[in-house]
């Protein structure tokens, strides 16, 4: 048996070169360096924890069997990172058994996980090849389920990639999968279904759900202690990385540059990433273009409003989950009054239950319009662009139904584009939700009209005198 560690990783680099694509071959083998052979324990010396990871996750079979021709049943490897600036001196080993689990003979880098409270490092994430994962709390609210996250045309396609996702996450076009929509639609809850599914489903993978600010917040903290590896490290070794609210990275350079590369890391080797955002990807102000392109790679799906027989159903499930029945029309009733989102329709049921209860009081329609309109008359309401509609087709004396209606008939592009109009000035939807709701019509359509109504607010006197009486109206 030859003794020398370069002639023998030279043999095992001969077989591996026959085994791998050229690429693989010269971007993950030829950087290795032999450092010495022990007995019958072979190191290499890697250049980065990321570097080592790829090894271990995608060749560690053909390592162990080359290494096994060429050093008997026993052989054993153990990798030497170089931490990045690059001194000898700080090349910490960090040891890997093939093939036999012998965690008693590891020495063991811990990496910090940012979500530990009171212990700081993972107990031996990697030591033994094949049970090298990660265990940790994946932050899911076990509510969240799909089975609770009711369908409508406000969300069916989300919903439908979101499932996809979560069959076979990594494996679909929609990597990363991003949710947007306005506040309380859905985002959260659906970005979440996703995370719970593929845990069902894949219970090898590990998935972590973690909110921009919190994802920020660890960042601050690895740099003040010095762990920017550590936290870099962590994210990488996630399967399914759920970002809620991407839009706060808004100016934080350094952190989108850190996450740049997780993102990089975990896309190129086939990780799922699901992102949440209140604006579509081409909206977003303040964050890196390298990394807005990046979100264009997968699906961006919109959460909308939704309609009125979704929110029926809605609240047809929370009051069931709840154990209570409502009759149909205090259902009718919420509904027909409480239109801005899912968050304040469960706040009005809740609402509702609290009076009844704490007064004992029936539930009925009395109570829900007395309840429901003190509610409604106390939020700062928030325009939706269901609302605006309404008031635009009151004003022209026509039907709601007509702006969805597919006809180049003056009256009807027009009020179609003031509605788009008010959209756009009074609302926070985006162009294409705007285009979406009203008629069915993409973004270009909803600037183009926005445009349209400009010029003439400023060249038509009469037009002006129109727009302005539907302002009243709408802050009325
Ligand atoms: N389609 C739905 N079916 C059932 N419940 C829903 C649905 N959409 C939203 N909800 C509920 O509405 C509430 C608000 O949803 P969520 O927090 O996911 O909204 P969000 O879009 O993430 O809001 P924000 O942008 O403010 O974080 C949650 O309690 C959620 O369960």
């Amino acid at each position: 048996m030859n003794n020398n560690h370069f002639q023998i990783w030279e043999n095992c680099l001969t077989v591996i070169k026959d085994n791998v694509s050229p690429i693989s071959f010269s971007t993950w083998f030829q950087p290795i360096v032999p450092l010495k052979l022990d007995n019958e324990i072979l190191t290499l010396q890697v250049p980065s924890h990321f570097f080592y990871e790829y090894l271990e996750e995608k060749y560690i079979d053909l390592l162990r069997k080359t290494l096994r021709k060429e050093l008997g049943p026993n052989a054993k490897l153990e990798y030497n990172v170089v931490m990045e600036n690059n001194h000898m001196a700080n090349v910490k080993p960090l040891s890997v058994v093939v093939p036999g689990n012998n965690p008693a003979n590891t020495k063991n880098r811990p990496v910090k996980n940012p979500f530990s409270q009171e212990e700081p490092s993972i107990k031996n994430p990697f030591v033994i090849p094949g049970i090298k994962k990660l265990q940790i709390d994946s932050q899911l609210n076990p509510d969240y389920t799909f089975a609770n996250f009711i369908e409508g045309d406000c969300n069916r396609l989300a919903r439908s990639a979101g499932w996809a996702v979560s069959e076979n996450p990594g494996g679909t076009a929609f990597n990363p999968l991003v949710l947007y929509g306005d506040s309380g639609l859905g985002k959260t809850h659906l970005a979440q279904s996703i995370g719970l599914k593929a845990k069902e489903l894949h219970p090898e993978k590990t998935v972590l759900y973690v909110s921009s600010q919190k994802f920020q917040t660890q960042f601050t903290e690895a740099i003040r202690n010095n762990n920017k590896n550590d936290f870099l490290h962590f994210y990488q070794m996630i399967d399914i990385l759920i970002i809620d609210d991407i839009q706060e990275l808004a100016g934080k350079e350094k952190t989108q540059n850190t996450f740049f590369h997780i993102f990089n890391h975990l896309h190129q080797s086939g990780k799922q990433l699901i992102l949440t955002s209140d604006k579509a990807p081409i909206e977003l102000k303040g964050m890196e273009n390298r990394l807005l392109s990046r979100f264009k790679w997968g699906l961006s799906a919109d959460l909308q409003n939704p309609d009125y027989e979704t929110r029926v159903r809605i609240l047809q499930q929370k009051a069931y989950k709840d154990g209570i029945i409502l009759e149909a029309d205090v259902i009718e009733y919420i509904a027909t009054h409480v239109t801005n989102n899912v968050r304040e329709l469960e706040g009005a049921l809740i609402s509702l239950l609290a009076q009844s209860t704490l007064n004992k009081k029936e539930l009925n329609l009395e109570l829900a319009i007395e309840i429901i309109d003190k509610l409604v008359k106390n939020t700062k309401r928030e325009i939706s662009i269901d609302y605006i509609q309404k008031i635009v087709c009151d004003h022209f004396n026509m039907a709601v139904d007509l702006l969805q209606a597919k006809t180049r008939k003056r009256e009807i592009v027009q009020a179609r584009q003031i509605a788009m109009y008010f959209s756009k000035s009074m609302t926070k939807a985006s162009l294409s939700t705007i285009g979406s709701q009203i008629g069915k019509k993409d973004h270009a359509t909803v600037l183009h009209a926005c445009k349209t109504v400009n010029n003439l607010i400023d060249t038509d006197r009469a037009f002006k005198t129109q727009i302005d009486e539907i302002n009243k109206k709408l802050k009325m």
